[in-house]
């Protein structure tokens, strides 16, 4: 019930987002001519991949039947509407298609990948969309078929690489507060460039002029974060092509050396402009996933989630760092080691073995505060930090920890795996991440005094 109420809600929501960016672009369209703006196609397609539940077959008639309905309401004859909204729908249709088919290889998040394939998919959604529109306004307008043509196909193209990025991109709300902290804390010097560099090509013009702001909205794409590049490509694209349809930017000069109209020349120029900084953007940004991704690998354990040594090294180094080594970390040092565990291999097989390291990471993570540090030292060892616990927490803390590993049942295809664990435990203080082993060693002494007077036992280095 409330997933039909949620659809239904999707579904007016997109009916008067067409009706209103079909109103915009209405307020666009000459006299007896075709609009010269048309945001509606590259919005509503950047809504249907940007919120995967709204992507579907009843949603592309919705936007057909608003974009109709808002045509026909404004007094275009009802055989113009229909072939325009037609054109519409396939320009969203055929440029979803191109962004999000599996038949080229998939390595992003929908997202991304959707970013990376947003030139292709403007030109095919632009040929797609531009072949039946130009035949409704040589049949309807009694324009030149070529013209006509070239005339949707530069607006779909331009408009759709300038606003799609923005709209794909569009973070939530717990990403923007990142966005805007990130942005705040770079250098404002990208954007003066930007700006001054605009203003150039306003005071120079001719051809090249549109091509000024490109070094600095390149060097915004390294500066900034994607979604803000995103927005300097889209408002300095659509202020030059504003600024070339009113004439204040001349690219043309006084020879008229162009065959397609300064506008739709305006249109393809920005479009290449913009797609480079996207580029770019993007390659950082996969860039910044990939190292991400890599780093994750290198600080975790795979089969535990636990910490790795050098994992274990960064956190703690970390967390010494901004305490101007002054106050550096204190605690408790606990290393754990499963009882008997080559039994398990030996027993039930090494899968088996790894199911119960895993398990048992898991019963260290519940049992303990979730501030503790816990890395896997190498094979059934592990070890703990517990920051600010004095020596009587510590060794509550442990005998917490050894009675939960002891009662945590482990059961793997239908056998009792459980174990048991001893723990030796070492308090420290230190400024140095380097200082650590120091500990470990005066907790692996007692870790061995519990092996071998029974196992299954808690040994301090202190006397409580
Ligand atoms: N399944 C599995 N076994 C591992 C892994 N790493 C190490 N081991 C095994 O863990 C066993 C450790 O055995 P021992 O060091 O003899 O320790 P133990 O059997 O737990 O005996 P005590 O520590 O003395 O109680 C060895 O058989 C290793 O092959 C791993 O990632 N997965």
């Amino acid at each position: 019930m409330p997933n039909n109420k949620n659809r239904i809600h999707q579904v007016i929501v997109l009916f008067f987002f067409a009706i209103l960016l079909s109103v915009i672009g209405l307020c666009f369209r000459n006299f007896e001519s075709m609009s010269i703006f048309w945001p509606g196609n590259a919005v509503l397609l950047g809504l249907l991949i940007r919120f995967p539940a709204l992507d579907n077959r009843v949603s592309l008639l919705v936007l057909f039947f608003g974009m109709l309905i808002t045509d026909l309401c404004w007094g275009t004859p009802a055989m113009i509407s229909v072939g325009v909204n037609f054109s519409n729908i396939t320009f969203i249709a055929a440029a979803r298609w191109v962004l999000l088919t599996r038949h080229f290889t998939r390595p992003y998040p929908r997202r991304l990948q959707s970013l990376m394939r947003i030139f292709p998919a403007s030109i095919a959604g632009a040929l797609v969309c531009a072949a039946i529109g130009g035949i409704v306004s040589e049949r309807y307008f009694h324009d030149e078929l070529f013209k006509a043509w070239f005339s949707w196909f530069s607006e779909q193209m331009s408009t759709s690489i300038l606003l799609l990025p923005a709209v794909i991109s569009l973070p939530r709300r717990d990403e923007l507060r990142l966005i805007l902290r990130k942005t705040f804390e770079s250098s404002l010097l990208p954007l003066v460039a930007l700006l001054v560099t605009t203003a150039m090509s306003i005071w120079v013009g001719g051809g090249g002029s549109l091509l000024f702001p490109l070094p600095a909205l390149l060097w915004c794409a390294i500066s900034y974060p994607l979604f803000i590049t995103c927005c300097l490509t889209l408002i300095t694209g659509i202020s030059e092509i504003i600024l070339v349809a009113g004439n204040v930017l001349n690219i043309q000069g006084e020879n008229d050396l162009f065959r397609i109209d300064s506008l739709s020349a305006a249109r393809l120029g920005v479009a290449a402009m913009t797609i480079s900084p996207l580029i770019v953007s993007l390659s950082i940004e996969a860039n910044k996933r990939l190292v991400a991704r890599v780093t994750r690998r290198a600080d975790y354990d795979l089969l535990t989630g636990a910490l790795t040594r050098s994992g274990l090294s960064s956190r703690l180094q970390s967390l010494i760092a901004p305490r101007n080594r002054l106050a550096g970390f204190s605690g408790a040092l606990f290393l754990v080691d499963i009882d008997r565990f080559k039994n398990i291999n030996d027993t039930w097989g090494h899968a088996a073995g790894d199911y119960v390291l895993a398990q048992t990471v898991h019963c260290i993570q519940q049992a303990l505060p979730p501030t503790s540090l816990v890395c896997r030292m190498g094979g059934e060892e592990f070890l703990v930090l517990l920051e600010g616990a004095n020596e009587a927490r510590a060794f509550l803390l442990a005998n917490r920890l050894r009675n939960s590993i002891e009662n945590n049942a482990i059961m793997h295809k239908g056998n009792d795996l459980s174990v048991t664990a001893s723990i030796g435990i070492s308090l420290l203080n230190i400024s140095s991440v380097q200082a650590l082993d120091e500990a470990i060693n005066r907790a692996d002494e007692q870790l061995y005094i519990a092996k071998s007077s029974g196992r299954n036992q808690v040994r301090p280095e202190f006397v409580l």
